[in-house]
């Protein structure tokens, strides 16, 4: 066979616009075709629709029946996927297939479309050609046009259907009207094949309808399949329906839900923010290691906080709780810095002097160093206000490379400021420790508790028990915070402490402590600080730079001798800022000078002095002791007059305690008996009333170590004989006029060169204390061991 044989070879009329589906009244039925197989389903004669099939190599084909004047060829239905293309068997095409009549081919991007109108079935005669393009001999099989009842009954019943189908679903109706248009829905045979068409069959089923071609049969076969599509229909539109409703009330869940967290976001309890609180409070946690029973304990909460409204009160105590309970330091540990090197550069860089001192936390940080740890330990620094306690603190925090915390105790009489309210409490809150731990971000800071000598007690609990709970290291492994309720290890933090004096720490407490004492500066030691740390600070603190603003030694030296004599330097580093602002001020006038300030210029700054050199008192009468209190060594004159000659009587002024009027008593008990022994008219407190006072009488004072200078006093009055001045002397002194040992030898003559006295009386007992002060101390000081009364006397008189 050649490509020559073709059915036609006239052309196509030029304009052919068909309607779709218009039936043509043209019944010409070529017997020689051109075919093309199409897939998923077959074609049926009542059809109009649109087809693509593959450019290569149906595109041949396609010119060829344009050229033909019928325009048109045979579709053919092949159940091969791979059929699209040439390589399919010409013999596997099923008995009919459907001639149509092509309209309106276009080409696009490898694809051929055109519209095709079934006109009839047909059935292959014979192969003309094998190979694109296919050209077959056909003919048209005819169905018994009988109109027997049971077709018509059957035609019914596929109306019927077809009616169904409609309301189900809006295509029908338009594939319905192009049909109506061509046929008359009486004629059985298109009937028939309309209704297999609108079904959804499977390709094999729809070609023996196709297949088949009594009316009767194929009605039968059609009919089933008209049914099921119904009920299919049916069921999808019901199932769209149910579908719909659900999306409907989802939709509707999903905007009333909008609509609620905008309310609640009016009104500041949005639902979010709770789990983002949950959130945020298990991010906390992460990295952290927490106890067991503290894990369990948190996650309750968690639970707890997720069942909760936002807006209830509830829900705030709960938040709170987590908040502070995620946001401590579970199981963060720092490392310890421990180089004594460093650490000695760094407590040097940060004081002078102070050297005994820093060996003291030197071999405690060597002692750590050796066990590698610092744990367990409590310092106490103990010494006067403004000696450096709480920069020594900072300073071994700082050498050890740890968070460093302060807060006072001083004053504090209820426990719960450091063990924490319980949660039944409004406004409950954790203890100062744990408001430490979270504020450091470690278990192991360095934490200073200030003031423990000036704690209180009350009612609501004794803090120092919960200190002492709080600070031993056999307790505080477990230490329970009332707030939390939950048990914290604090045996890694360091504990430093401070207090002004021993007296009034309790004694459980001070057994667990490494007392440090800082005793107080002499006035070289203060001109040392000065000089090197306190005048460059306020110079800093100003903005000030020491090329516009100077002072020399002497204005120093005359600012700590006649402004500031405490033991400490707080005083001083007071005045040295007040100096340093004045002169600020100068200097806005005149921005080019340099100030210098002199010690001729001080008392513009500072007012008119404080202290003068010849305030120690001297006289009948009257003898310098040397005292020692909280705020550290002092000089303490007593004096003693007769105020008439009536009677016999004493009385004592100045605030004294109780020690401290016992040791007045025993004064005046063992001088009035021992007159004689030292010079004096035996008679002579027979008829006096003798008035004792001790200086400075709004400050409490209190101790035995007054006792040799008031008996001293009493002496003096008695022989009517001033003592030689310039020396100050203490002791307790008893009954049988034996001198006893003082504390605080090492303050008392810190106090007594302050106030430039260089001659002292000391009991023989603190012969020891003396001669282990350092050699700066005792320079020039001429001091007389007492062992008795009587050695006090002679030096005196
Ligand atoms: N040896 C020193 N060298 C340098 N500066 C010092 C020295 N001693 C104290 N200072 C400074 O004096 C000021 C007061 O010291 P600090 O606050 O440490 O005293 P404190 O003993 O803790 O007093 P308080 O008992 O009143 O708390 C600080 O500015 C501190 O730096």
């Amino acid at each position: 066979m050649t490509d020559e044989i073709s059915p036609d070879h006239e052309r196509a009329p030029e304009h052919e616009v068909i309607p779709n589906g218009l039936a043509l009244p043209d019944q010409t039925l070529p017997d020689k075709l051109y075919v093309i197989p199409i897939h998923n389903r077959p074609f049926f004669p009542a059809q109009v629709l649109p087809v693509i099939v593959n450019d290569d190599p149906w595109a041949e084909t396609l010119e060829r029946v344009a050229k033909t004047q019928h325009q048109r060829m045979a579709l053919f239905f092949v159940d091969n996927s791979s059929a699209d293309s040439a390589a399919f068997d010409p013999d596997s095409l099923p008995r009919h297939g459907t001639m149509v009549r092509i309209h309106h081919a276009t080409r696009e991007g490898g694809k051929l479309q055109f519209v095709a109108q079934g006109m009839a079935r047909v059935h292959i005669r014979g192969w003309l050609r094998r190979k694109p393009p296919y050209l077959v001999e056909v003919d048209y099989p005819k169905s018994d046009e009988d109109q027997r009842d049971e077709v018509k009954a059957y035609g019914m019943a596929l109306i019927n259907a077809i009616k169904e189908l409609l309301p189900l679903n809006p295509l029908y109706s338009e594939e319905l009207k192009n049909y109506l248009n061509r046929f008359s829905p009486h004629d059985p045979s298109p009937l028939a094949d309309f209704a297999a068409a609108l079904t959804t069959a499977p390709g094999l089923e729809l070609q023996e309808v196709l297949d088949c071609v009594p009316i009767l049969k194929r009605m039968e076969k059609v009919l089933p399949l008209l049914r099921k599509e119904v009920e299919v229909a049916r069921l999808q539109k019901e199932l769209s329906a149910e579908v719909d409703r659900k999306i409907g009330e989802r939709q509707r869940e999903f905007f009333l839900k909008e609509q609620l967290k905008v309310i609640q976001r009016e009104l500041g309890i949005t639902k979010d923010d709770k789990s983002a609180d949950a959130d945020e409070f298990r991010a906390r946690l992460e990295g952290k290691t927490l106890p067991a029973a503290a894990q369990k304990r948190i996650d309750e909460e968690l639970d707890k906080l997720s069942i909760l409204e936002t807006g209830s009160p509830e829900y705030a105590v709960t938040r709170n709780y987590l908040d502070w309970a995620t946001s401590l330091p579970w199981g963060v540990y720092g490392k310890d810095k421990l180089d004594l090197k460093r650490a000695r550069k760094i407590l040097d860089k940060h004081h002078a002097g102070l050297d005994d001192i820093k060996n003291r936390i030197i071999e405690f940080l060597a002692v750590g160093a050796f066990k590698g740890e610092i744990s367990g330990s409590i310092v106490l620094l103990v010494g006067p206000p403004g000696v450096g306690k709480t920069s020594i603190g900072k300073s071994i925090a700082e050498s050890l490379g740890r968070p460093f915390y302060r807060f006072s105790v001083g004053g504090m009489r209820d426990e719960a400021e450091i063990k924490g309210h319980r949660r039944t409490y409004i406004g409950a809150m954790p203890g100062k420790l744990v408001q430490a731990l979270k504020d450091v971000e470690v278990m192991n800071p360095v934490i200073m508790l200030d003031e423990i000598d000036k704690m209180g007690v009350s009612y609501q609990g004794d803090p120092a028990s919960a200190l002492l709970e709080t600070l031993d290291p056999e307790q505080n492994v477990e230490f329970l915070d009332h707030y939390l309720d939950l048990r914290l290890d604090l045996s890694k933090v360091l504990f430093v402490c401070t207090a002004n004096t021993l007296d009034s720490i309790p004694g459980p407490l001070l057994d667990r402590m490494e007392v440090i004492r800082l005793s107080g500066y002499i006035a070289e030691e203060k001109l040392a600080i000065a000089k090197r740390h306190l005048w460059p600070k306020q110079l800093e603190k100003a903005g000030v730079t020491k090329e516009h603003l100077a002072i020399n030694d002497a204005a120093l030296r005359e600012v700590i001798e006649s402004y500031a004599r405490e033991a400490g330097v707080r005083q001083l580093e007071k005045q040295l800022g007040k100096i340093v602002r004045k002169s600020v001020v100068k200097l806005l006038d005149a921005p080019d000078t340099k100030v210098k300030v002199t010690a001729k210029d001080l008392e513009n700054y500072l007012g008119s002095p404080v202290f003068r050199n010849e305030q120690v008192l001297s006289g009948v009468g009257v003898i310098t002791g040397l005292a020692w209190t909280s705020m550290g060594g002092a000089t303490l004159p007593i004096e003693a007059t007769r105020i008439h000659t009536l009677n016999r009587g004493f009385k004592l002024t100045g605030q004294l305690g109780e020690v401290m009027k016992e040791s007045a008593e025993i004064a005046y008990s063992y001088v009035s008996s021992h007159l004689q022994d030292y010079q004096g008219d035996p008679e002579f407190f027979d008829q006096a009333f003798v008035h004792l006072h001790v200086p400075e009488g709004a400050t409490p004072k209190d101790g035995p170590s007054a006792g040799i200078t008031m008996a001293s006093a009493l002496l003096s009055l008695a022989r009517n004989q001033a003592p030689r001045k310039s020396v100050a002397m203490t002791g307790e002194l008893t009954l049988t006029g034996q001198v006893l040992p003082i504390g605080g030898v090492r303050e008392k003559v810190i106090a007594a060169r302050r106030q430039k006295i260089f001659e002292l009386i000391l009991p023989e007992a603190n012969r020891g204390h003396f001669d282990e002060l350092p050699a700066y101390l005792k320079d020039g000081l001429k001091v007389h061991f007492a062992r008795r009364f009587a050695d006090v006397a002679k030096v005196l008189f």
